[in-house]
């Protein structure tokens, strides 16, 4: 036998001892913590064998089992601990060990934006939160709220009256419009309308999907793989097309301010998000920063709006008596089809109430993803492999009867400040929670709040016959954000003008 031979045999021994022992290591670590049953090296994954993209959150609850305290499962050596007690999430989410975002789900977000504050971690997300956060101060907000409020109304005539019809695809263009106009261009241009927006809707409907088609299909796991298939090119060009057009805009505001027209008259006027990054001269994001922003913001301001107010839609429609108390607060509050104004939003309580019931049984994000990216760490008194993933499992702690009276019944009056009292800090988190919450919460409910008091006054939602008759036990499927297989099927029915109106 040559000496090459023997050489490539010892290697090939080592190479196979050393991935024997980490397999053995990693099932010891992942067999401490409950679960399924699980295979070595293949864990979980028949779990997934056959899923499609509607029902992979399910097969996930599923493992999960509703077990109060950490349950596992693992994915072809990657550990993912379902955390779902709020102490649990509290120390997940305050844990210095486990503020990274996770590997998994996160990473094939990573094919559409490399560089957006979702995904990032460390002092780049430290120096883009910094540059964003101007961006939602709440004068600005106030600002922004006749976009709100014009779109608002330009959706309640986009709905189809008295037909049953799927309301999530108008709920998409209305808030890709008012994310347009606030975070790119105040107006619509007729180029923006004809040439932007239809490539906008389509990434958004495309790239949700992406994420669960790649998270449990190993061979598309590489991002070089997954670019040589079909859909992977269709992204490809898709975004490309986002990033000529923001480019092109990038440079026309920066001609505009070079020409003289001074940073003061953009900011008393009503600057747009890409303009506020662009004047940050302290620390300004580079170029290709501040589009994968934009790119990132489209999953994360426009489907999570989406996924609340279609879920908000479809409750409501079983829900005429919640519907009557709507219409009595906003024909206080706003009027009859008055606009809403920024200093209606703080006195539209029910309404609040409303969206932060639908938020609880249906969250828009109902889990995400931490992870001890670069040491491993103890958890639960047993040993987490480095890498490994921390599902904090919203859905499951906004249901959790230890925390909430009737956690199955729609109940917007548990919001009442009496009934609020004293409740675990993280048994409710819609917006996750510490320096990684949400950064667009206040938007989101100014944006919804309008919407509702701008819809609500001018039709009655009525149910359709689809069998989906309790919130509680909606089907539920998650991509960037929770949404129903099939969509959200309602009939908005106009109401009749009342003599006063
Ligand atoms: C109902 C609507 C919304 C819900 C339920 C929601 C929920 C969340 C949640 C749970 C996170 C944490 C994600 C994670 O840890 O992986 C998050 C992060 C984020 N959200 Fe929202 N969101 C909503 C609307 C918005 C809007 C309107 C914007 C922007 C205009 C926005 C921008 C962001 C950004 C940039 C992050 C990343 C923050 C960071 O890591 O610094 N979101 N959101």
């Amino acid at each position: 036998m040559s000496a090459a031979v023997l050489l490539f045999a010892a290697l090939a021994t080592v190479v196979a001892s050393w991935l024997i022992l980490a397999s053995v290591k990693f099932r010891r670590a992942e067999l401490a913590f409950d679960g399924e049953p699980s295979l070595p090296v293949l864990g979980n994954m028949l779990s997934f064998l056959g899923a499609t993209e509607d029902d992979i959150f399910g097969r996930m609850l599923g493992l999960w089992g509703g077990r109060r305290h950490v349950a596992r499962f693992s994915v072809l050596g990657r550990l993912m601990l379902v955390v779902s007690d709020p102490d649990d999430i509290e120390k997940v989410i305050r844990g210095k060990d486990t503020q990274s975002k996770s590997r998994f789900f996160y990473e094939f977000l990573e094919y559409f934006s490399k560089n957006g504050s979702v995904t990032i971690n460390g002092g780049e997300w430290r120096a883009h939160r910094k540059a964003l956060t101007p961006a939602f101060h709440s004068e600005l907000l106030d600002k922004y709220q006749d976009v709100f409020d014009e779109e608002a109304k330009a959706f309640a005539t986009r709905v189809r009256p008295g037909e049953a019809h799927d309301v999530l695809r108008s709920l998409r263009t209305g808030s890709a419009r008012s994310f347009f106009r606030t975070s790119l261009v105040t107006d619509m241009t007729s180029e923006a309308e004809q040439l932007f927006l239809p490539v906008l809707l389509e990434v958004l409907e495309v790239c949700p999907r992406i994420i669960l088609h790649r998270a449990f299909r190993p061979w598309v796991w590489p991002d070089a793989l997954f670019s040589l298939t079909s859909l992977g090119r269709h992204v490809r060009d898709l975004l490309a097309e986002v990033d000529e057009f923001t480019l092109d805009l990038m440079n026309k505001f920066r001609s505009k301010l070079a020409a003289g027209a001074g940073e003061d008259a953009f900011i008393k006027e009503r600057p747009t998000l890409v303009e506020i990054l662009l004047q940050d001269s302290d620390s300004p994001l580079p170029d290709r920063h501040i589009m994968d922003e934009l790119i990132i913001f489209t999953g994360a301001a426009i489907e999570t709006t989406v996924s609340s107010l279609g879920w908000t839609f479809k409750t409501l429609s079983l829900r005429p008596d919640v519907q009557d108390r709507l219409l009595e607060e906003v024909t206080g509050v706003v009027g009859p089809a008055g606009a809403v104004l920024p200093e209606h939003l703080p006195r539209l309580e029910y309404t609040e109430r409303v969206i932060k019931e639908s938020l609880r049984l249906m969250p828009a994000i109902p889990l995400i993803g931490r992870s001890n990216l670069h040491a491993p760490t103890t958890f639960d008194g047993k040993h987490v492999p480095k890498g490994s993933t921390f599902l904090v499992n919203m859905f499951g702690a906004h249901r959790d009867p230890r925390h909430w009276e009737e956690p199955l019944k729609f109940d917007p009056d548990r919001w009442l400040p009496e009934r609020s009292q004293g409740r675990h800090r993280y048994a409710y988190m819609p917006f996750s929670a510490g320096p990684r919450n949400c950064i667009g919460g206040r938007y989101a409910m100014a944006y919804m709040k309008t919407l509702l008091a701008t819809v609500i006054p001018a039709y009655r939602v009525d149910p359709v016959d689809d069998g989906h008759t309790d919130p509680a036990t909606f089907p539920m499927a998650m991509d960037v954000s929770s949404r129903m297989p099939g969509g959200v099927h309602v009939v908005f029915t106009p109401r009749q003008p009342t003599a006063s109106s």
